[in-house]
């Protein structure tokens, strides 16, 4: 095993080499960006903390199968994967629910700033009654714009719209027949973005979405908009987002994902009152962890063995 291997998730997993006729073939699983901890069998390395350095630099010609307990695959290096022919399973769905109650727990935390709440009672800073302490932002009335309404996004929408929101927007490569049940409005981002009072990314990290929500976007926003990003770091600007912040450009953003994974404590982004960040906590309920670590058990096994695996990432 390679001295750099830090153990392990999940702990289900434990067929990482097998024979194949006259073959042995590796496998590992991998934890989305990081996630902290890599499985490594030879095959594959990890840098000091886990995190991935690079598929194509350091896996061995045996790799067959990599199976990652994640939605996400951006962490990976998908052309060489596709070129070696490596099969990938990965964990769609099993964790949408999770993710969409954590996005919704992380707006209401960001516009009504609950952080701030608590800081202010453990220090001494609650006192009289004032009416306009602490005030933020409801969505009764509001209009919501989802980034990208997949899998997940249609899952935050649903559990937004009964809070009162009168318009919800979205926007994306197409329109989606399913937006009808969230009586979804499929528009410009432009419009999207300058017509909403809560702007929720939940699109995937591509080539096209990378550095989206940059300094035109933000100025694009409402003064009073909240930012909301559980999708991935590296589509947000984070120097614009600091701009847009500090300045009053847009009202408050929280981000579950930022770019590098852990952000240094030492960030800019982590002196403003007005910016709620999380340690990328989207899927992380004991239960949908539990199956997310079974569905990538699963699916290791059945490349293993040369079979259909229950969640396969089709390229
Ligand atoms: O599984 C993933 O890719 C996620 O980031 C969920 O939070």
């Amino acid at each position: 095993m390679s001295p750099n291997c830090r153990f392990l998730v999940p702990t289900a997993v434990v067929f990482v080499r097998r024979r194949v006729g006259e073959r042995m073939i590796s496998a590992c699983v991998v934890p989305k960006h990081g996630g902290g901890s890599v499985m490594v069998w030879g095959c594959f390395a990890g840098d000091t903390d886990g995190t991935i350095i690079s598929i194509d630099l350091c896996s061995g010609p045996n790799l067959k199968v990599i199976s990652t307990l994640s939605v996400g695959f951006d962490h990976m290096a998908m052309d060489e994967i596709k070129k070696r022919g490596v099969r990938v399973g990965y964990t769609p769905d099993v964790l949408t629910d999770a993710t969409a109650e954590l996005t919704v727990a992380l707006l209401l935390a960001t516009a009504r700033r609950l952080p701030e709440g608590v800081v202010e009672v453990k220090n001494g800073g609650w006192s009289t009654w004032k009416p306009l302490w602490l005030c933020g932002y409801g969505l009764s009335g509001s209009t919501v714009g989802v980034i990208g309404l997949g899998r997940i996004g249609i899952a935050i929408a649903r559990r937004l719209k009964p809070f009162g929101v009168k318009r919800l927007l979205y926007s994306g490569r197409t329109a989606k027949s399913y937006a009808a049940e969230v009586e979804g409005e499929y528009v410009p981002l432009d419009t999207l973005v300058s017509e909403s009072d809560f702007v929720v990314v939940s699109c995937a990290l591509t080539p096209e979405t990378q550095g989206l929500c940059n300094k035109d976007f933000f100025s694009k926003m409402k003064n009073t908009a909240v930012f909301i990003n559980t999708s991935r770091g590296a589509v947000v600007n984070q120097e614009d987002l600091y701009q847009a912040l500090s300045s009053g450009q847009i009202a408050c953003a929280g981000l579950d994902v930022t770019t590098p994974e852990p952000l240094p404590t030492d960030h800019p982004l982590l002196t403003l009152d007005n910016c709620v960040v999380l340690p990328h906590i989207g899927s992380a309920t004991y239960s949908t962890r539990g199956i997310m670590a079974e569905l990538s058990a699963n699916n290791l096994l059945a490349g293993l063995q040369g079979t259909d695996m229950p969640s396969e990432l089709k390229f």
